[in-house]
């Protein structure tokens, strides 16, 4: 595996700071992942790995914008046949026109274009409306782009219009970084994964919420599955995952049966990071397989899991995914975001016209609050009041 630590710290940062332990997320991997050449379909929602750069002038040629004809120099105009889009054309003499369709080559010689609905024809010979104007509704070659241009970074995500821009200016295929493999453990007796919750049993809610989380940070989800409480089963199947990420849930803190640091013991991790200073969501953690894999450790609450989400497992999976990180924006606050005393707290907020407004229902056992939210408020100790300002994660 490819994923091994290099900037990482020696010895784990226990109950850090929100900012470092997202900075040792990213720290955790030395290289993204290799590349490979995918065809353009496939391609879609990897990243890239290099600056997408221009094959070839776009357009490739000079281009009719409108459908009407191209004329050479001042009108009326002898009428010399048509080009339709897909064909070329001789040049034409002054004084000549030819029936241009949209998106045709101009015949060289070809000085502007005349709109269909401002001309007349009569007989053989083009009447204009109005003059045409040297260049007027072409397309010159290379008004987009010109050949070796770089258009997009590296780190750019593929979405439907990076597919479109690439097959646009000549690619068949795209070099992306390999998508980071994930397999998803859940543990917990607890869980049922159908049926109304009750008699001390809750439905499972992190299956159903976190794998596409996962999958827009360009992870690959391998494997899903309910892992029970039971020591050597936990130990046995972070050993055998083979994934280049293992992300479990619940199980990180001192319960009676929450085995998760005894198992990574066992399997002769390395923690990197135990427990973060943020709320909800403290209890995190983020560890280094023996073979340079990495696991990430996301707490039993379902909002908690979310903070241990955005907080560790995807600033770690872009990375490996060749993505830059997720970028903070800085917003204007409409009611005051309450903090925790020592530790940062990741609040489920809404935009309005004057600022960000928390949610009620921001309980780390609740999900109620983060369904209606449009961002994570990360709220330093001590709040942040009514006027000031903010930053803030997308939520995916
Ligand atoms: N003595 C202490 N107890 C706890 C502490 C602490 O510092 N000292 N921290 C609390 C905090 S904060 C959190 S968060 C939880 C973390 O607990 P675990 O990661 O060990 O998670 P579990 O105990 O397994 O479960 C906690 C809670 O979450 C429910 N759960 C678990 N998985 C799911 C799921 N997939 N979908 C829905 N709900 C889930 C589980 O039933 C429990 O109710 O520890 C506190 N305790
Ligand atoms: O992570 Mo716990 O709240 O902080 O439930």
């Amino acid at each position: 595996m490819t994923t091994v630590a290099a900037a990482a710290p020696v010895r784990a940062l226990r109950h850090c700071p929100w900012p470092q332990a997202r900075r040792a997320a990213r720290l955790a991997v030395r290289q993204p992942l290799p590349t490979v050449g995918l065809a353009l379909g496939a391609a879609l929602g990897q990243t890239l790995a290099g600056p997408l750069e221009a094959l070839t002038d776009l357009p490739a040629f000079d281009t009719s914008a409108m459908d009407g004809w191209a004329v050479a120099g001042p009108g009326p105009w002898r009428l010399a046949g048509r080009v339709l889009a897909g064909e070329s054309c001789g040049p034409l003499a002054d004084g000549a026109a030819v029936q241009i369709a949209t998106g045709a080559q101009l015949p060289p010689g070809a000085t502007g274009v005349l709109r269909r609905e401002h001309g007349r024809t009569d007989g053989v010979v083009l009447h204009g409306l109005g003059e045409v104007t040297p260049g007027q509704d072409v397309r010159p070659r290379g008004q987009e782009c010109r050949r070796g241009e770089p258009l997009l970074p590296a780190g750019t995500v593929v979405t439907p219009a990076v597919l479109g821009l690439a097959a646009a200016c000549g690619y068949d295929r795209l070099t992306v970084h390999r998508r980071p493999t994930v397999e998803l453990l859940l543990l917990g007796d607890e869980l049922l994964d159908s049926g109304l919750p009750g008699a001390g049993l809750v439905r499972d809610a992190l299956g159903p919420l976190l794998p596409p989380w996962l999958a827009a940070a360009g992870a690959e989800l391998i494997g899903q599955r309910r892992v029970g409480d039971d020591f050597g089963l936990l130990r046995d199947a972070i050993r055998h995952s083979p994934a280049d990420v293992v992300v479990t849930t619940g199980g990180t803190a001192a319960g009676p049966v929450d085995f998760l640091h005894e198992a990574l013991t066992a399997t002769g991790a390395r923690l990197l990071v135990d427990g973060v200073a943020v709320r909800p969501g403290h209890p995190m953690l983020l560890a280094e397989l023996p073979d340079g894999r990495h696991l990430v450790g996301l707490p039993g609450n379902p909002l908690a899991a979310v903070a241990g989400a955005v907080t560790l497992a995807l600033p770690l999976l872009g990375r490996l995914a060749g993505r830059p990180g997720p970028e903070l924006r800085t917003e204007p606050v409409a009611a005051a975001l309450p903090g925790h005393p020592t530790d940062t707290r990741l609040l489920p907020v809404v935009r309005t016209d004057r600022g960000l407004v928390p949610l009620a229902f921001d309980g780390p056992a609740m999900l109620r609050g983060l369904a209606l939210a449009e961002a994570l408020a990360v709220v330093p100790p001590g709040g942040v009041p009514a006027d000031g300002r903010a930053e803030t994660l997308a939520t995916p």
